[in-house]
Protein backbone atom coordinates (compact mmCIF):
# COMPACT_ATOMS: atom_id res chain seq x y z
CA UNK A 1 0.00 0.00 0.00
CA UNK A 2 2.88 2.23 0.75
CA UNK A 3 4.54 1.74 -2.56
CA UNK A 4 1.21 2.24 -4.29
CA UNK A 5 0.90 5.53 -2.22
CA UNK A 6 4.32 6.82 -3.29
CA UNK A 7 3.28 6.24 -6.91
CA UNK A 8 0.72 8.12 -6.94
CA UNK A 9 2.16 11.55 -5.46
CA UNK A 10 2.06 14.20 -7.59
CA UNK A 11 -0.26 12.53 -9.68
CA UNK A 12 -4.00 13.50 -7.29
CA UNK A 13 -5.88 16.35 -7.84
CA UNK A 14 -5.46 18.77 -3.79
CA UNK A 15 -9.45 18.61 -4.05
CA UNK A 16 -9.55 14.35 -4.42
CA UNK A 17 -11.17 12.81 -1.18
CA UNK A 18 -10.09 8.67 -0.44
CA UNK A 19 -11.21 6.06 1.22
CA UNK A 20 -9.63 2.83 2.24
CA UNK A 21 -11.62 -0.80 2.03
CA UNK A 22 -8.38 -2.70 2.99
CA UNK A 23 -7.43 -3.93 6.41
CA UNK A 24 -4.06 -4.02 7.92
CA UNK A 25 -1.74 -2.12 9.01
CA UNK A 26 2.21 -0.95 9.02
CA UNK A 27 4.24 -1.52 12.10
CA UNK A 28 7.36 1.03 12.22
CA UNK A 29 9.86 1.79 14.55
CA UNK A 30 8.19 4.93 16.27
CA UNK A 31 4.26 2.77 16.01
CA UNK A 32 1.90 1.60 13.80
CA UNK A 33 0.36 3.36 10.85
CA UNK A 34 -3.29 2.71 9.76
CA UNK A 35 -3.67 2.48 5.86
CA UNK A 36 -6.12 5.68 6.00
CA UNK A 37 -2.64 7.52 7.76
CA UNK A 38 -0.73 5.95 5.06
CA UNK A 39 -2.75 7.68 2.81
CA UNK A 40 -3.54 10.75 4.12
CA UNK A 41 0.46 11.30 4.83
CA UNK A 42 1.82 10.35 1.36
CA UNK A 43 -0.94 12.02 -0.86
CA UNK A 44 -2.08 14.84 1.90
CA UNK A 45 -5.70 14.03 1.19
CA UNK A 46 -8.65 12.88 3.71
CA UNK A 47 -9.26 9.40 3.70
CA UNK A 48 -12.27 7.73 5.49
CA UNK A 49 -12.58 4.21 5.88
CA UNK A 50 -15.39 2.24 4.94
CA UNK A 51 -15.77 -1.15 7.27
CA UNK A 52 -18.57 -3.64 7.73
CA UNK A 53 -20.01 -7.06 7.93
CA UNK A 54 -19.19 -7.27 4.45
CA UNK A 55 -18.15 -10.73 3.06
CA UNK A 56 -17.94 -9.73 -0.35
CA UNK A 57 -19.38 -12.44 -2.22
CA UNK A 58 -22.54 -11.46 -0.50
CA UNK A 59 -22.27 -8.11 -1.65
CA UNK A 60 -21.77 -8.51 -5.51
CA UNK A 61 -23.74 -11.89 -6.28
CA UNK A 62 -26.90 -10.94 -8.06
CA UNK A 63 -28.12 -14.32 -6.57
CA UNK A 64 -27.57 -13.25 -2.75
CA UNK A 65 -29.08 -9.65 -3.46
CA UNK A 66 -32.54 -11.14 -5.30
CA UNK A 67 -32.75 -13.37 -2.16
CA UNK A 68 -32.87 -10.27 -0.02
CA UNK A 69 -29.45 -10.44 1.30
CA UNK A 70 -28.69 -7.07 3.50
CA UNK A 71 -25.08 -5.81 4.20
CA UNK A 72 -24.39 -2.33 6.45
CA UNK A 73 -21.28 -1.08 6.45
CA UNK A 74 -20.03 2.06 8.22
CA UNK A 75 -17.77 5.26 6.73
CA UNK A 76 -15.47 6.19 9.53
CA UNK A 77 -14.62 9.61 8.60
CA UNK A 78 -12.79 13.23 9.75
CA UNK A 79 -15.05 15.09 7.19
CA UNK A 80 -18.31 14.76 7.33
CA UNK A 81 -18.70 16.54 4.09
CA UNK A 82 -16.24 14.04 2.38
CA UNK A 83 -17.73 11.20 4.35
CA UNK A 84 -21.25 12.58 2.90
CA UNK A 85 -20.28 12.34 -0.63
CA UNK A 86 -18.76 8.45 -0.09
CA UNK A 87 -22.00 7.60 1.37
CA UNK A 88 -24.21 8.15 -1.93
CA UNK A 89 -21.47 6.31 -4.07
CA UNK A 90 -21.34 3.67 -1.82
CA UNK A 91 -25.37 3.16 -0.82
CA UNK A 92 -27.61 0.84 -2.03
CA UNK A 93 -30.73 -1.18 -1.66
CA UNK A 94 -28.93 -3.62 -0.16
CA UNK A 95 -26.22 -2.25 1.06
CA UNK A 96 -27.38 0.39 4.29
CA UNK A 97 -24.34 2.48 5.11
CA UNK A 98 -23.87 4.55 8.33
CA UNK A 99 -21.64 7.04 9.25
CA UNK A 100 -19.17 7.41 12.43
CA UNK A 101 -16.63 9.89 13.49
CA UNK A 102 -14.11 7.40 14.49
CA UNK A 103 -11.75 6.59 11.10
CA UNK A 104 -9.03 5.15 13.52
CA UNK A 105 -11.86 2.84 15.33
CA UNK A 106 -13.58 1.49 12.47
CA UNK A 107 -10.20 0.76 10.88
CA UNK A 108 -8.90 -0.98 13.90
CA UNK A 109 -12.17 -3.16 14.31
CA UNK A 110 -11.96 -4.17 10.34
CA UNK A 111 -8.12 -5.21 10.71
CA UNK A 112 -8.21 -6.75 13.86
CA UNK A 113 -11.23 -8.54 13.76
CA UNK A 114 -9.27 -11.31 11.46
CA UNK A 115 -6.93 -12.38 14.01
CA UNK A 116 -9.83 -13.43 15.84
CA UNK A 117 -11.23 -15.06 12.87
CA UNK A 118 -8.39 -17.17 12.91
CA UNK A 119 -9.05 -18.01 15.89
CA UNK A 120 -12.13 -18.87 15.34
CA UNK A 121 -11.45 -21.19 12.60
CA UNK A 122 -9.34 -22.97 14.83
CA UNK A 123 -12.17 -24.15 17.11
CA UNK A 124 -14.16 -25.02 13.73
CA UNK A 125 -11.59 -27.23 12.56
CA UNK A 126 -11.31 -28.94 16.11
CA UNK A 127 -15.19 -29.41 16.30
CA UNK A 128 -15.05 -27.44 19.49
CA UNK A 129 -18.16 -25.87 18.87
CA UNK A 130 -20.91 -23.14 19.50
CA UNK A 131 -20.28 -22.04 23.24
CA UNK A 132 -15.83 -22.32 22.55
CA UNK A 133 -16.68 -20.13 19.52
CA UNK A 134 -18.22 -17.79 21.30
CA UNK A 135 -16.16 -17.72 23.90
CA UNK A 136 -13.12 -17.08 21.79
CA UNK A 137 -14.87 -14.29 20.13
CA UNK A 138 -16.10 -12.54 22.80
CA UNK A 139 -12.29 -12.30 23.97
CA UNK A 140 -10.73 -11.02 21.02
CA UNK A 141 -14.03 -8.23 20.98
CA UNK A 142 -12.33 -7.33 24.49
CA UNK A 143 -8.67 -7.80 23.20
CA UNK A 144 -9.68 -5.38 19.68
CA UNK A 145 -10.85 -2.89 22.03
CA UNK A 146 -8.42 -2.99 24.32
CA UNK A 147 -5.82 -2.71 21.83
CA UNK A 148 -7.11 -0.04 19.42
CA UNK A 149 -7.94 1.88 22.54
CA UNK A 150 -4.19 1.80 24.13
CA UNK A 151 -3.05 2.88 20.93
CA UNK A 152 -5.19 5.23 19.58
CA UNK A 153 -6.86 6.45 23.32
CA UNK A 154 -9.54 8.77 21.54
CA UNK A 155 -11.57 5.50 19.88
CA UNK A 156 -15.01 5.38 21.32
CA UNK A 157 -16.35 2.19 23.15
CA UNK A 158 -19.30 2.72 20.86
CA UNK A 159 -17.24 1.82 17.73
CA UNK A 160 -17.26 -1.82 18.59
CA UNK A 161 -21.23 -2.47 18.61
CA UNK A 162 -20.96 -0.58 14.90
CA UNK A 163 -21.34 -2.89 11.90
CA UNK A 164 -17.50 -2.13 12.21
CA UNK A 165 -17.51 -4.09 15.09
CA UNK A 166 -19.27 -6.89 16.72
CA UNK A 167 -20.96 -7.23 13.45
CA UNK A 168 -18.03 -7.70 10.79
CA UNK A 169 -16.43 -10.22 13.96
CA UNK A 170 -19.72 -11.93 13.48
CA UNK A 171 -19.71 -12.12 9.76
CA UNK A 172 -15.89 -12.61 9.13
CA UNK A 173 -16.01 -15.57 12.30
CA UNK A 174 -18.36 -17.56 10.47
CA UNK A 175 -18.34 -17.12 6.85
CA UNK A 176 -14.31 -15.33 5.90
CA UNK A 177 -11.53 -16.22 4.54
CA UNK A 178 -9.44 -16.86 7.28
CA UNK A 179 -11.66 -18.17 9.13
CA UNK A 180 -11.83 -21.06 6.49
CA UNK A 181 -7.98 -21.24 6.05
CA UNK A 182 -7.92 -21.82 9.41
CA UNK A 183 -9.90 -24.56 9.66
CA UNK A 184 -8.23 -26.23 7.08
CA UNK A 185 -5.02 -25.62 8.82
CA UNK A 186 -6.28 -27.19 12.08
CA UNK A 187 -7.57 -30.03 10.09
CA UNK A 188 -4.45 -31.23 8.15
CA UNK A 189 -2.70 -30.68 11.60
CA UNK A 190 -4.81 -32.73 13.30
CA UNK A 191 -4.91 -35.62 10.20
CA UNK A 192 -1.11 -35.60 11.15
CA UNK A 193 -0.28 -34.09 7.96
CA UNK A 194 0.44 -30.05 8.53
CA UNK A 195 0.23 -27.43 5.57
CA UNK A 196 1.50 -24.04 5.79
CA UNK A 197 -1.09 -21.12 5.60
CA UNK A 198 1.15 -20.12 2.35
CA UNK A 199 -0.17 -23.19 0.98
CA UNK A 200 -3.39 -23.70 1.74
CA UNK A 201 -4.12 -19.84 1.03
CA UNK A 202 -3.09 -20.87 -2.71
CA UNK A 203 -5.40 -24.05 -2.49
CA UNK A 204 -8.12 -22.68 -1.37
CA UNK A 205 -8.46 -18.77 -1.64
CA UNK A 206 -7.82 -18.86 -5.71
CA UNK A 207 -5.16 -16.20 -5.86
CA UNK A 208 -6.26 -13.78 -3.26
CA UNK A 209 -4.27 -13.34 0.34
CA UNK A 210 -4.92 -14.03 3.48
CA UNK A 211 -4.63 -10.91 5.74
CA UNK A 212 -5.20 -12.50 9.24
CA UNK A 213 -1.75 -14.21 9.10
CA UNK A 214 0.00 -10.72 8.45
CA UNK A 215 -2.11 -8.69 10.31
CA UNK A 216 -1.20 -11.10 13.64
CA UNK A 217 2.47 -11.16 12.60
CA UNK A 218 2.19 -7.03 13.03
CA UNK A 219 0.45 -6.89 16.15
CA UNK A 220 2.35 -9.09 18.08
CA UNK A 221 5.52 -6.98 17.20
CA UNK A 222 3.77 -4.23 18.69
CA UNK A 223 2.68 -6.54 21.83
CA UNK A 224 6.41 -7.80 22.07
CA UNK A 225 7.72 -4.10 21.96
CA UNK A 226 5.34 -2.90 24.57
CA UNK A 227 5.62 -5.87 26.57
CA UNK A 228 2.08 -5.81 26.25
CA UNK A 229 2.05 -9.76 25.55
CA UNK A 230 0.15 -11.21 28.97
CA UNK A 231 -2.46 -8.80 28.26
CA UNK A 232 -3.49 -10.02 24.96
CA UNK A 233 -3.87 -13.96 25.80
CA UNK A 234 -6.34 -14.73 22.73
CA UNK A 235 -4.16 -12.70 20.52
CA UNK A 236 -0.84 -14.07 21.33
CA UNK A 237 -1.86 -17.37 21.31
CA UNK A 238 -2.94 -16.90 18.09
CA UNK A 239 0.49 -15.74 16.96
CA UNK A 240 1.87 -18.73 18.41
CA UNK A 241 -0.34 -20.79 16.55
CA UNK A 242 0.73 -19.43 12.91
CA UNK A 243 4.38 -19.63 13.65
CA UNK A 244 4.09 -22.97 14.49
CA UNK A 245 5.08 -22.31 17.97
CA UNK A 246 2.21 -24.44 19.67
CA UNK A 247 -0.82 -26.66 17.76
CA UNK A 248 -3.91 -25.34 16.93
CA UNK A 249 -5.77 -27.17 20.22
CA UNK A 250 -3.93 -24.12 22.23
CA UNK A 251 -5.91 -21.93 20.94
CA UNK A 252 -8.47 -22.24 23.96
CA UNK A 253 -5.52 -23.70 26.29
CA UNK A 254 -5.26 -19.97 27.94
CA UNK A 255 -8.89 -19.46 29.37
CA UNK A 256 -8.89 -22.70 31.41
CA UNK A 257 -11.11 -22.09 34.67
CA UNK A 258 -9.62 -19.56 37.00
CA UNK A 259 -8.51 -17.53 33.97
CA UNK A 260 -10.86 -14.84 33.57
CA UNK A 261 -10.91 -12.66 30.47
CA UNK A 262 -8.79 -10.45 30.02
CA UNK A 263 -9.28 -6.53 29.53
CA UNK A 264 -5.92 -5.42 28.51
CA UNK A 265 -3.75 -2.70 30.19
CA UNK A 266 -5.14 0.27 31.90
CA UNK A 267 -3.99 3.07 29.77
CA UNK A 268 -3.79 6.82 30.78
CA UNK A 269 -4.65 9.99 28.63
CA UNK A 270 -1.86 9.35 26.31
CA UNK A 271 -2.37 5.58 25.60
CA UNK A 272 0.40 4.63 27.62
CA UNK A 273 0.07 1.77 30.08
CA UNK A 274 -0.46 2.56 33.41
CA UNK A 275 0.21 -0.56 35.04
CA UNK A 276 2.94 -2.59 33.81
CA UNK A 277 1.87 -5.45 32.33
CA UNK A 278 3.95 -7.90 34.27
CA UNK A 279 1.45 -7.41 37.30
CA UNK A 280 -1.10 -9.24 36.10
CA UNK A 281 -1.03 -13.45 36.18
CA UNK A 282 -0.06 -14.38 32.75
CA UNK A 283 -2.50 -16.58 31.70
CA UNK A 284 -1.95 -20.37 31.16
CA UNK A 285 -0.27 -21.39 27.23
CA UNK A 286 0.76 -24.45 26.07
CA UNK A 287 3.56 -25.65 25.09
CA UNK A 288 2.36 -28.99 23.72
N1 LIG B 1 -13.27 -10.11 0.22
C1 LIG B 1 -13.95 -9.65 1.25
O1 LIG B 1 -14.98 -10.21 1.68
C2 LIG B 1 -13.50 -8.40 1.90
C3 LIG B 1 -12.24 -7.90 1.73
N2 LIG B 1 -11.86 -6.78 2.39
C4 LIG B 1 -10.50 -6.27 2.32
O2 LIG B 1 -10.23 -5.83 0.99
C5 LIG B 1 -8.84 -5.98 0.74
C6 LIG B 1 -8.63 -6.71 -0.55
O3 LIG B 1 -9.28 -7.96 -0.44
P1 LIG B 1 -10.01 -8.63 -1.67
O4 LIG B 1 -10.58 -7.59 -2.59
O5 LIG B 1 -10.89 -9.68 -1.15
O6 LIG B 1 -8.74 -9.31 -2.35
P2 LIG B 1 -8.52 -9.76 -3.84
O7 LIG B 1 -7.37 -10.70 -3.78
O8 LIG B 1 -9.78 -10.21 -4.51
O9 LIG B 1 -8.08 -8.41 -4.58
C7 LIG B 1 -6.86 -7.79 -4.31
C8 LIG B 1 -6.41 -7.10 -5.58
O10 LIG B 1 -5.24 -6.33 -5.30
C9 LIG B 1 -4.32 -6.53 -6.36
N3 LIG B 1 -2.98 -6.29 -5.83
C10 LIG B 1 -2.29 -7.03 -4.95
N4 LIG B 1 -1.09 -6.50 -4.71
C11 LIG B 1 -1.00 -5.38 -5.47
C12 LIG B 1 -0.01 -4.39 -5.66
N5 LIG B 1 1.15 -4.46 -5.02
N6 LIG B 1 -0.27 -3.37 -6.47
C13 LIG B 1 -1.46 -3.29 -7.13
N7 LIG B 1 -2.44 -4.20 -6.99
C14 LIG B 1 -2.22 -5.22 -6.18
C15 LIG B 1 -4.52 -7.97 -6.76
O11 LIG B 1 -4.02 -8.19 -8.06
C16 LIG B 1 -6.03 -8.09 -6.68
O12 LIG B 1 -6.66 -7.68 -7.87
C17 LIG B 1 -8.25 -6.73 1.93
O13 LIG B 1 -7.61 -5.81 2.78
C18 LIG B 1 -9.46 -7.33 2.60
O14 LIG B 1 -9.28 -7.53 3.97
C19 LIG B 1 -12.72 -6.09 3.17
C20 LIG B 1 -13.99 -6.52 3.36
C21 LIG B 1 -14.47 -7.72 2.75
O1 LIG C 1 -12.80 -8.48 5.96
C1 LIG C 1 -13.68 -9.24 5.67
C2 LIG C 1 -15.08 -9.00 6.05
O2 LIG C 1 -15.25 -7.72 6.56
C3 LIG C 1 -13.37 -10.48 4.95
O3 LIG C 1 -12.75 -11.38 5.82
P1 LIG C 1 -11.87 -12.54 5.22
O4 LIG C 1 -10.64 -11.86 4.64
O5 LIG C 1 -11.59 -13.45 6.37
O6 LIG C 1 -12.69 -13.18 4.14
Amino acid sequence: MRGICKQLIGKIKRDAIAVSLTKGMRVRTDGPQLISQMVSKYLNIDCSVLMGANIAKDIGAEQARRRGVLSEAVIGFASLENALVLKKLFQTKYFRISLLPDVAGAEMCGTLKNIVALAAGFVDGLGLGPNSKATIMRQGLIEMRAFSKALYPTIRDETFFEPCGMADLIATCYGGRNRLVAEAFTKAAMAGAPKSFDALEAELLNGQKLQGVLTSNEVQEILKARDWEADYPLFTTVNRIVSGAVPPSAVTDFMTVGSEPQEGPAVDANGIPVAPAKKRTPPLLSST
